[in-house]
């Protein structure tokens, strides 16, 4: 089974840019990123903006005619409704979202986001035919045997209910509570290590050609001196980045280099 139109291969590389940026900023932002890409061929490139710069950023986008990919932080999960302050799927579909982030650690920190919360937003993510970006991750640093379990848990609360069809549409931010923010990005080893078990849960559940078109990105303080090594390691397909990318140069940066790495070009299945 393989996901229908879909837009990216690899290295996918991208960046939320949180709660920055006005829509001047975005702008400006946009046309630098733009800038520096527009001879660069081989990666895939998404924006995270906040709900404000959206339309912004979809209208520059379309009349650019950029392949910059895009998408927004977070989601309700129901299709409408007397939910004050938040935001639908069909709204973001409308407004030409690919992408919907769901579950970052911030959101479960400070937002009382939850496995569960995050399930129902992934399948309203799914019904209106967009991607969810699923992070997950375990809060802190741990022996193998609770990580594992940790991920094990925690990935199969989040894919609750997901049919291989849908799941093929699905990409995958391992993004550890203790590296984001942080001054070091977990190593390379450890990395390796959780996108193998990652792959390896995804095949049990979904078999082997569905886990395979299943990007998994890493994410949590990567910078200019670890994404060739990380974008090295045969299981990471992308990078998601916070603060390295806060400027269109870190970003551009940040995708030579993953470009530099041997493992990079083939595109997901
Ligand atoms: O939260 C992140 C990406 O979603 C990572 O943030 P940093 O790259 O700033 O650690």
């Amino acid at each position: 089974m393989t996901s229908n139109n879909r837009p990216y291969g690899k290295p996918l590389i991208g960046t939320s840019w949180k709660m920055n940026k006005t829509n001047q900023e975005a702008l400006t932002y946009l046309q630098r990123l733009q800038e520096r890409l527009k001879d660069r061929s081989g990666a895939s490139v998404f924006i995270l903006p906040p709900f404000s710069a959206l339309s912004e950023t979809q209208r520059f986008l379309q009349e650019s005619d950029s392949p910059i990919l895009f998408g927004s932080q977070n989601v309700h999960w129901d299709d409408a409704g007397a939910f004050t302050g938040e935001v639908s799927a069909p709204m973001l579909k409308e407004i030409g979202c690919q992408f919907v982030e769901i579950n970052h650690q911030e959101r479960r920190r400070w937002f009382s986001e939850t496995n569960e919360t995050a399930n129902w937003k992934i399948h309203a993510v799914l019904r209106n035919n967009m991607s969810p970006i699923i992070c997950l991750g375990e809060e802190k640093r741990e022996t193998w045997d609770l990580t594992e379990a940790f991920l094990r848990y925690q990935l199969l609360q989040l894919l609750a209910g997901l049919e291989p069809a849908a799941a093929a549409n699905i990409i995958l931010a391992y993004e550890p509570l203790w590296a984001i923010g942080a001054a070091e990005a977990a190593s390379p080893a450890h990395v390796a290590q959780v996108h193998a078990l990652l792959r390896r849960l995804l095949t049990e559940k979904y078999g082997i050609t569905v886990a395979q078109a299943i990007p998994l990105l890493y994410g949590g303080s990567v910078n200019r001196q670890n994404a060739a090594e990380l974008s090295l390691l045969p299981e990471v397909d992308g990078l998601f980045v916070g603060r390295a990318a806060l400027e269109p140069d870190g970003l551009a940066d940040l995708v030579e280099l993953a470009l530099q790495a041997p493992s990079a070009a083939s595109s997901i299945a």
